[in-house]
Formats: C-alpha cells, structure tokens, sequence
C-alpha cells in the first residue's frame, strides 16, 4: 500500500484553476523529487500535503486516513526560508515542535521531561553537524546552517513524511552539496518518506528515488505530466529554464500566502 495517496486533486484560487486533476502514489521510504516549471503549482502541491491549504476538490490520505485539515507533526516541513524562529538559538528552535507535540497548551515542559528533550534536541543538533551552534541565534548562522537548524527542527519530531520545498535554494554549490549528504544520510537513517520540490535536475539526480515533472492541464492549472524518468523531466523543465525571472515573480508573491 502507498504511504501517501493522492487522488483527484483541484485547487481553484479566485475563479482560477491552479491544479488540476493531480493523482499521486507514494510508497514509504521513498526519496520523490516533484519539479516542473514556475507557477505548475508544485508549492501548492506541497501546502496541500501540509494541510496549509485545502483542496477544492479530491482527497488526501497517510498510510490510508485522510491528513487532518491542519498542519500535525506526522508532516514536516522546510522552505527556502522562514523555517526557523529568528528569535530563539538553534536549541530552542529544534525544542520547540516536541514541546508543543508534548504540551500543547502551556508549549513548555518541565523537569525530567524537559531534561530528556533538551538531549534529544542536542542529538538532532549533532545529526546535523550543528553541535558547536546550540546558543546562536539564526541571525548568527549562514544559511547552509540555518538549513541545516531546519531540517533538524523538521526530523526531531519523526514526522512520517518530510516535505521539502526548494530548501537548497539560496545556497551555494558547496553548500549544496554538504547539504544533499546530510539529507542523505538522515533519510537514510529515518527511512522517512520525503517529497521535496526543486529546479535543479541534478539536485533531483542526486537525491531521488523518483521524480514527477509538473506541468499545465488543457484546461488550465498545474498537474503532473510525467514520472519517474529523468529525461521526461528534463525535456519540460528545460523549455521554461528561461523564465526563470517569472519563477521569482511566483517566489515573491508565495512570500505573500505564507
Ligand atoms: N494563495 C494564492 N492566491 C493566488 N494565487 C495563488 C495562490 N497560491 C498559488 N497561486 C498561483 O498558483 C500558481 C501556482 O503557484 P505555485 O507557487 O504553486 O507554483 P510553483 O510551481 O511552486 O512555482 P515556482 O516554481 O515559481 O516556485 C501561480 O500562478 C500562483 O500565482
């Protein structure tokens, strides 16, 4: 049976279609690269999976139940930026999701409890190579660490299923590579399903398992037009490289939905 199962998706903004009929499996483990053009909807496809947004038509299920309508730690999560809380040190940031996960009113627990996090906090640090960070703030860190401080935040809650979208993004070669080992390794180590979206086609040959390619409907929005082969990919996302300045018109103005 797939992990993930999506049947039948539509999403309508205002009067417009941005998805259209999106069918997807996934089995679990499974490393699957979603990429397509700028405005094909594979970040409305990711806050779908979120539950960041509701569908207008068609379902959603983990491991056969629907998601619940809210964002729950069995999904986690890292964007390009705005993962981590400015104001608290890489510790604090990687507490915060198991403290709420463990006390959902008060956020905070205490005593034994709070001891045992805060081990379980440094380990995530160190599993991300953020060990000697623990008391910085994210203004503190470059942004391969602070991605590195998200993805840790993402994993210490052992969600079933991480979601990625273009979390390499703003980061240099080098710093890119360092990152796609530390995933690697760590999916690997969690056998986590993860569903990440990006525009680099030897990022997705690095990293997938399995690569859908996105693209646009007859009648209008985004839906999955190949899957499984990188040259399928290769052959859509290669026609738009070159409005890649309309793909940063759609960053700014997804900065606005979040
Ligand atoms: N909340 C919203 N309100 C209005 N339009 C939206 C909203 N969310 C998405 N859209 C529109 O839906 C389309 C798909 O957007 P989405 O961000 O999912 O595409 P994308 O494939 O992730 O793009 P990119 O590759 O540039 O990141 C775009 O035209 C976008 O402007």
């Amino acid at each position: 049976m797939s992990q993930i199962s999506v049947r039948n998706l539509n999403v309508v903004i205002d009067g417009h279609p941005v998805l259209s009929g999106v069918n997807l499996d996934v089995a679990s483990g499974e490393f699957c690269v979603v990429t397509g053009p700028s405005g094909s909807g594979k970040t409305t496809f990711i806050r779908l999976l979120l539950s960041q947004l509701q569908p207008s038509a068609g379902e959603i299920t983990i491991d056969g139940a629907p998601i619940s309508p809210f964002p729950a730690p069995d999904r986690g999560v890292v964007f390009q930026d705005y993962s981590v809380f400015p104001h608290k040190t890489a510790l604090q940031n990687v507490l915060v999701g198991p403290q709420f996960k463990r006390s959902r009113f008060l956020g905070r627990v205490f005593g034994e409890e709070r001891k045992k996090l805060i081990e379980e906090a440094k380990q995530a640090l160190v599993d991300v190579g953020l060990e000697q960070a623990a008391s910085k703030y994210p203004s503190q860190l470059s942004g391969g660490m602070r991605q590195r401080l998200a993805i840790a935040q993402a994993l210490i809650s052992r969600p079933k299923v991480l979601l990625l979208d273009e979390p390499f993004g703003a980061l240099d070669p080098e710093t890119r590579a360092q990152l796609h080992r530390v995933v690697l390794r760590l999916w690997r180590e969690s056998r986590t399903t993860i569903v990440m979206v990006t525009h680099d086609l030897a990022e997705a040959h690095t990293l997938a398992t399995r690569l859908v390619t996105f693209g646009f409907a007859k009648g209008g929005g985004g839906t999955i037009t190949a899957d499984g082969s990188l040259e399928s990919a290769s052959a859509v996302v290669t026609s738009f490289t070159n409005k890649r300045s309309s793909s940063q018109t759609t960053r700014q103005k997804k900065r606005k939905y979040r």
